[in-house]
């Protein structure tokens, strides 16, 4: 698997600015949070796995398709679930998007070989812990859960809070790791309620978003147009 530089914090961060911004509107974005280099190998590595499994629910229940399942799917078969899709986003909860997880537990997690594993530690450790708890204000966090998101064009996540009863998460967070991108290729992370889109943020390279939990939000359908996929590494800080 390939390895990672040694990761390291942007020092030029003004966490008392961002904690101030946090604290007015539950949300912040954080610019360059890793040393180029990191970051740069973090989108090559989401470029070169191939452990991708799209994760797509029907109501209540998630399906798993590893990328081996969707090669061995028929056209018909492909065009019944983009119907399916579609039909659940057009008035329930709907999600469509690949994923790579990282454990949560502490210990596995440290003797991962996984470079993911690597960043979700680094998240979870000094100085970005200390960082991440003085601009949300949380002392409460003791850790960042993480996994890797691709989002290809037909993908989405509709409309939802992030807060599910006894995973105690405090805020949420998406690292941007498309090296470019557009507003009108879509993968739109917004906010908004069923009248008004109070803002949103376009996918950025090396942003750390940084969300309250709870806060209504949704990843808007890549479009066609979109030259690449949506990398992100995205997950929530959480007291044990
Ligand atoms: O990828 C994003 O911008 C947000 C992801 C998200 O909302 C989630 O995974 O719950
Ligand atoms: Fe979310």
């Amino acid at each position: 698997m390939t390895g990672l530089p040694v990761l390291s914090l942007n020092p030029a961060i003004d966490a008392t600015a961002l904690a101030a911004r946090y604290a007015a509107d539950g949300r912040v974005q954080i610019h360059e949070l890793l040393a180029p280099a990191g970051a740069q190998a973090l989108y090559e590595l989401l470029r070169s796995r191939d452990d991708w499994v799209q994760v797509v629910n029907s109501g209540e229940k998630l399906f798993e398709l590893t990328r081996a399942a969707r090669a061995a799917m028929t056209a018909e078969q492909r065009a019944q679930l983009d119907t399916a899709v579609y039909a659940g986003a057009r008035s329930g909860f709907q999600l469509r998007y690949e994923t790579i997880r990282v454990p949560d537990d502490a210990t596995t997690r440290l003797a991962s070989p996984d470079p993911l594993a690597t960043l979700a530690n680094w998240l979870s450790s000094d100085p970005v812990i200390t960082l991440l708890r003085t601009v949300t204000g949380t002392t409460e966090i003791d850790f960042a859960d993480a996994q890797a998101t691709a989002f290809a064009p037909g993908d989405l996540l509709t409309g939802h809070d992030d807060a599910v009863a006894g995973k105690r998460r405090h805020a949420a967070y998406v690292l941007g790791l498309t090296p470019q991108w557009r507003a009108e290729w879509g993968g739109l992370l917004l906010f908004h309620d069923d009248h008004e889109v109070h803002g949103g943020y376009v996918p950025e390279f090396n942003t750390l978003n940084l969300f309250r939990v709870p806060m209504r939000h949704s990843v808007t359908e890549v479009t066609r147009a979109a030259a690449h996929r949506r990398y992100s590494v995205t997950g929530w800080l959480r007291s044990r």
